[in-house]
């Protein structure tokens, strides 16, 4: 294994350090004062006509009931999540709009994801970066590597609940239209963060919609 048991680490420690220095050149990006995760957000990164026309996207996907049995999902995740259409134009600004304001290279991520979280529906706390010793790693070592920073960009308000909680330090967001929150899931010397576990609270009054997109290492390719 390469990079001393952490593979794609030497890549990871130099990507964070390159977001890291473009990141703070950003008037518009305010860092949490957290020392242990790199997390950031930037308010109104979207406007309102482009989160409510990915919304759209999100529920049109989402509507032909059947084909998406979300009762049989495991319980960990329970909102509706899929790639959304990589042609339109708002998809491509926003990815574009990523990829400017963090130096990030498209190539290197994967598809953006949409996400639907209705009352009730959460996402159990995790990690984003992969498992380097579970089985779906040789998977995602050849189609990308080791995951590098999440952004994610809230679409709407929501009523009550929902808020992104970073569980092992003292960060907690609540959904704002347009907001976009960004994390390095690697510490500075490329091995992964553990303090960036985080989990989706779960909605309780309204819907929540995001999407997220999630950089890589290495040129992404659908698995
Ligand atoms: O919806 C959120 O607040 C977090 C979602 C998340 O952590 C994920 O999709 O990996
Ligand atoms: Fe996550």
């Amino acid at each position: 294994m390469d990079d001393f048991g952490h593979p794609d680490c030497s890549a990871l420690a130099r990507i964070g350090e390159t977001v890291r220095k473009q990141l703070s050149c950003e008037p518009a990006v305010r860092r949490f004062p957290e020392e242990r995760a790199e997390v950031y957000a930037v308010d109104a990164f979207l406007d309102t006509k482009d989160c409510n026309h990915l919304i759209t996207l999100i529920d049109a996907m989402a509507q032909p009931s059947g084909l998406v049995d979300e009762a049989d999902w495991p319980d960990y995740r329970t909102s509706y999540s899929s790639d959304i259409d990589v042609a339109d134009r708002t998809v491509r600004k926003v990815e574009r709009r990523i990829a400017a304001l963090t130096g990030l290279t498209l190539d290197c991520s994967e598809s953006l994801q949409g996400q639907r979280y209705r009352t009730g529906e959460y996402f159990h706390e995790h990690y984003d970066w992969f498992d380097t010793s579970a089985d779906y790693w040789d998977r995602e070592r050849r189609c990308g590597g080791q995951r590098t920073w999440t952004a994610m960009v809230y679409l709407n308000d929501v009523d009550e609940g929902g808020a992104t909680d970073f569980t092992r330090i003292p960060i907690s967001i609540a959904p704002l239209r347009g907001s976009l929150l960004l994390w390095n899931n690697a510490l500075p010397d490329g091995t992964p963060n553990p303090w960036t576990m985080h989990a989706a609270r779960p909605v309780v009054r309204g819907v929540k919609y995001v999407v997220t997109k999630w950089f890589r290492t290495k040129p992404w390719s659908q698995p």
